[in-house]
C-alpha cells in the first residue's frame, strides 16, 4: 500500500499545552484520513482521578504502563492470567478482579496488553471476557500487537454491546514502557481516543491518530518488520566482524557514530557479544510480528523478500528454545547455521 504523506509542522497548534501536528495521509487503495500525531510530556499530562481505568494483561509491558497509570493518580482495577503478577500492582494499590468481564463491568475504559491474536481475541470476547462487562458509556482500548483482521473482530464485538474501542498499539520495549515513553498508534473510535489521549500521555511520549481500526496495528507491524530484519542484519554483522578478525565491540561503536545509528543497537550489542540476551521484547513476539507483517504484505500483494528471510531466522531460533530470550537472541541462529555449515 503505498502511502505519501505531506508533514505540515507550519499548521501545529498547541494542543492542551502539547505540540500537535495534523496531517494528511492518502493511499491509493482509498484510505484517505487526517492522521494526527502530538509529542507530549508525561509532567504535563493530567487523568482524570475519577475514571475508573482497567487493565487486562500484566506481562513485561503491562506490569509498567500499569504502575505508571497507578502513579499518575488512577483508580486502576487489573487482572491477569497469572493471578500473581497482580501482587505487585496490589501493594501499590491497584483493585484486583477475577476476570476480564468483572473489570470492565466496574471500569470506565479498560485497557488489554496481550500477548497476540488468540489471546486478545479471548480475553475481549471469550467466555468471562471484557466485552461482556462492557456496555454504552464505557470504551475498550487495545494496546496489543494484533494484526488489522483481529483487531476488527474485537472492535465488532466491543461496539456490539454499545461501548467505544480503540486500537493502540506500542512501539518502545520495557525500558520506555518503564519510563512513560512509548509512542501509541491509535486507530479507532475519535471521541474515544479524546476521553483516552490523558491516560496515554501517562504511559507515552507520543501518540498518533491513524483514522480506522487496523491502520494501527498495520503502522505498528510495518514498524516492528523493520525492526526484526535490522536485528537479524546486525547479528550478521557481528558474525562477520568477528570471522573477519574484527573486534565486534568496535563495530557497535562505528554503527553508534553513523547514519544507520539507532538505540538497539547501542542497548542490545554489548551483551549479544556477551551471546546473553536479558529479554525485554520476547523473541516469540517479534516472530509472531514478523509473520503478521508478512501476512499484511501478502493482502496488498508486496514482496517483501529481506523481512521474509528474516522471520526464517526467528523461527530457526524459535525452534531452538530461544522463543522466551529477548529477540536479539536470533543471532543464535545464525550461529547455528554457522555451525552446520563448517560441518559439513
Ligand atoms: N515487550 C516488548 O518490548 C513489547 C511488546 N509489545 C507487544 O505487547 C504485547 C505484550 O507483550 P509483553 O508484555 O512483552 O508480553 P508478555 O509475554 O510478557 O505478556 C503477555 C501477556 O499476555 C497474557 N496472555 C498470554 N496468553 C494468554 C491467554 N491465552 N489468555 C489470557 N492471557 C494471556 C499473559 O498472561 P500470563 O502472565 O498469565 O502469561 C501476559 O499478561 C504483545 O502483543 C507484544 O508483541 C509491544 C511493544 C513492545
Ligand atoms: O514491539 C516491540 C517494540 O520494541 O516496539
Amino acid at each position: 500500500m503505498a502511502m505519501s504523506a505531506s508533514f505540515c509542522p507550519q499548521i501545529s497548534h498547541y494542543f492542551r499545552g502539547r505540540i500537535a501536528y495534523p496531517f494528511s495521509i492518502s493511499s491509493p487503495n482509498s484510505v484517505s484520513f487526517r492522521a494526527f500525531s502530538s509529542q507530549i510530556s508525561n509532567a504535563s499530562a493530567q487523568v482524570n482521578e475519577a475514571t475508573r481505568v482497567g487493565f487486562l494483561g500484566i506481562g513485561i509491558m503491562g506490569s509498567p504502563m500499569a504502575q505508571n497509570l497507578i502513579k499518575a493518580g488512577c483508580d486502576l482495577t487489573v487482572w491477569n492470567r497469572t493471578k500473581s503478577k497482580c501482587d505487585p500492582l496490589i501493594s501499590l494499590g491497584a483493585k484486583y478482579k477475577s476476570s476480564p468481564e468483572e473489570v470492565a463491568a466496574s471500569c470506565d475504559i479498560t485497557f488489554a496488553m496481550l500477548a497476540d491474536p488468540q489471546s486478545a481475541v479471548d480475553v475481549a470476547c471469550g467466555k468471562h471476557g471484557a466485552a461482556n462487562g462492557l456496555g454504552p458509556g464505557k470504551g475498550y482500548v487495545d494496546v496489543s500487537t494484533v494484526d488489522g483482521a483481529t483487531s476488527k473482530l474485537i472492535s465488532g464485538h466491543v461496539k456490539s454491546t454499545g461501548a467505544l474501542f480503540l486500537e493502540a498499539p506500542v512501539s518502545g520495549s520495557k525500558k520506555p514502557a518503564e519510563d512513560g515513553q512509548l509512542i501509541f498508534l491509535t486507530a479507532g473510535d475519535k471521541d474515544l481516543y479524546e476521553t483516552v489521549y490523558p491516560f496515554l500521555d501517562v504511559m507515552g511520549k507520543s501518540r498518533f491518530y491513524l483514522g480506522d481500526v487496523g491502520n494501527g496495528a498495520a503502522m505498528k507491524l510495518v514498524v516492528n518488520m523493520i525492526m526484526g530484519s535490522m536485528m537479524a542484519s546486525f547479528s550478521e554483522g557481528l558474525l562477520l566482524t568477528e570471522k573477519a578478525g574484527l573486534d565486534p565491540k568496535v563495530l557497535v561503536e562505528v554503527v553508534s557514530q553513523g547514519a544507520i545509528s539507532a538505540p538497539m543497537y547501542s542497548t542490545k550489542g554489548p551483551s549479544m557479544i556477551q551471546s546473553l540476551y536479558p529479554t525485554a521484547f520476547p523473541l516469540k513476539h517479534q516472530q509472531k510480528d514478523m509473520r503478521l507483517a508478512l501476512g499484511l504484505a501478502e493482502s496488498v500483494s508486496q514482496s517483501t523478500p529481506v523481512a521474509a528471510a528474516a522471520n526464517e531466522l526467528y523461527k530457526v531460533a524459535k525452534s531452538h528454545g530461544l522463543g522466551d530470550q529477548d529477540f536479539s537472541a536470533v543471532i543464535e541462529a545464525l550461529k547455528a547455521k554457522l555451525q552446520n555449515s563448517s560441518n559439513e
